[in-house]
């Protein structure tokens, strides 16, 4: 067992364990050296604290400032890994990181903390040296916590007494006893969600555990090939890429900044995770009896499913009305549906039957692709499994239902609802679904989602609805559930 390091917590000098050990035979004093730390360095450090400090995005606030600070090339690549990779694994780092300092993290100096994080990373994660990554970390902090420099310096060379595996041994509960808080401090994701995938998976501990590795893999960037405007075996050649394995529309793209590509530039893609597009083209692909023409998405911002149905309306003859409550939302959804036959409106989807736009059996497909917790996309935004608490979900569920309830409204008898969320917690999907069209009062029937979806699509369970998964098919967790309306 290892001795708690002193120093670094709020208010406190700092000049704890292996501080005051800089004498002029040692190299310079603190006084006497002008502290630097490198651009790619600082720029995670710089995101990182944004994401904790302003609830920044750091998909959204990385991109700014690797620009600001310029940083390009190997190091602005550093600087994602080690950022994404820190937010990711914060559980971990954090458990690692309050043992060795001998209190809660929380009690740690915000600055002082995410610098920790860092280097902690850097030592257990990648593969920098041991050394450098202590000194380029003391560095840091002497920067943006000056006061704890020596209980930074003492805390992380304890960290380097170990690796990963040998920390998360020592420091996570016995799997025989407590599997659910094993998982979640070996694969850093909070206890909630772990016990929601496992429900979501019948129970399965080895699928979780699987789910879990998956969750902290990079995702590979997908486009979205739209139909009449480019193929994407061709669309594969042109971008370098590989077609998808499942989606017709889906090309992988080998890295690099998709903003960068003609195709997307010129509106014949659009980057879309492989899942989003499957649900999408399921809903519109299902038999449907009588009028195929008026098509609705209730929940449309940022326009990835728009983009794709408004295509998909362009071929078949039919007209897509798109809604989204938030302003600067519905501005993206009119961009990524240009020159598609498609309406967007402003406004809140529960109005259907209040506005002209929106006649109850107005429709006959209505997509709901239902504002939710977004459990089922980790891999894609780092600092979302800290960020969400499961008090999220009774608002949200409310939410879905009562949009699902307005969808049903909306479809006419014989036409189809798909609802659709990017997560599998079992109360946004199944929960939801149930109470939603309780709550309707209109007769449905489930259409089996299943072979709406690819032939051969491994894994997609027992029906009616669908659950796709990353660790089973690559794509987001995203759920689909098509309902039939028959009165
Ligand atoms: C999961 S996102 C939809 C993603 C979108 N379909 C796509 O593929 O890009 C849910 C969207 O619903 C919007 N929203 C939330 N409440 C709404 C409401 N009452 N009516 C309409 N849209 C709503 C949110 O602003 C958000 O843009």
């Amino acid at each position: 067992m290892s001795a708690p390091v002193r120093g670094g917590g709020r208010g406190e000098g700092g000049r704890g364990r292996g501080e005051g050990g800089r004498g002029p035979g040692r190299g310079p004093s603190n006084r006497d050296r002008r502290p630097t730390v490198d651009p790619a360095r600082f720029a995670a450090y710089e995101a990182i604290a944004a994401v904790h400090r302003d609830d920044a995005y750091a998909n959204l606030v990385l991109p700014h400032i690797l620009t600001d600070r310029d940083v390009r090339g190997r190091d602005a690549a550093f600087a994602t890994e080690l950022t994404y990779g820190t937010l990711r694994s914060l559980g971990t780092l954090d458990a690692i990181i309050a043992h060795t300092a001998g209190r809660e993290v929380d009690r740690i100096d915000p600055p002082a903390r995410d610098a920790l994080r860092l280097g902690a990373y850097q030592i257990l994660n990648m593969r920098v040296p041991a050394h450098a990554a202590v000194s380029s970390t003391v560095d840091l902090v002497r920067i943006v916590a000056p006061g704890a420099t020596g209980f930074a310096n003492a805390v992380l060379r304890e960290i380097t007494t170990r690796d990963l595996d040998a920390w998360v041994e020592e420091l996570a509960p016995a799997y025989e006893t407590d599997p659910i808080g094993n998982l979640a401090l070996t694969n850093s994701h909070p206890q909630w969600i772990v016990r929601a995938f496992q429900e979501a998976l019948g129970g399965s501990l080895e699928e979780t555990s699987r789910l879990l590795i998956e969750d902290n893999q990079a995702p590979s960037v997908v486009l979205c090939a739209r139909p009449g405007r480019v193929d994407a075996v061709d669309l594969a050649e042109e971008v370098g890429g590989s077609p998808g394995a499942f989606s017709p529309y889906a090309v992988y793209l080998p890295g690099g900044a998709p903003g960068d590509l003609a195709a997307i530039r010129h509106g014949r893609a659009h980057v879309q995770d492989e899942g989003s597009q499957l649900v999408a083209a399921a809903l519109v692909d299902a038999p449907i009896e009588g009028d195929d023409t008026r098509w609705l998405d209730l929940c449309a911002g940022p326009g990835g499913k728009a983009g794709l149905l408004g295509a998909l309306a362009a071929q078949r003859g039919a007209h897509l009305t798109a809604v989204e409550v938030t302003e600067h939302r519905a501005g993206l959804v009119s961009k990524a549906v240009a020159g598609y036959p498609v309406t967007v409106l402003h406004t809140d989807g529960r109005n259907v039957g209040r506005e002209t736009d929106l006649p109850e059996q107005g429709f006959d497909r209505v997509l709901v692709d239902a504002p939710c917790t977004g459990l089922g996309a980790l891999r894609r935004r780092p600092e979302a499994r800290w960020r969400r608490q499961p008090s999220d979900l009774p608002p949200l569920t409310k939410l879905q239902r009562e949009l699902l309830t307005a969808a049903l409204r909306a479809v006419r008898p014989g036409g189809l609802v798909g609802y659709v969320t990017c997560s599998p917690h079992t109360v946004e999907t199944h929960v939801s679904v149930t109470e939603g069209t309780r709550r309707a009062d209109i007769e449905v029937d489930f259409v089996d989602a299943r072979p709406l979806l690819p032939a051969g699509m491994p894994g997609l369970g027992t029906g009616p609805t669908v659950q796709l998964w990353p660790h089973r098919h690559g794509t987001d967790a995203m759920f689909l559930a098509v309902l039939r309306r028959t009165s």
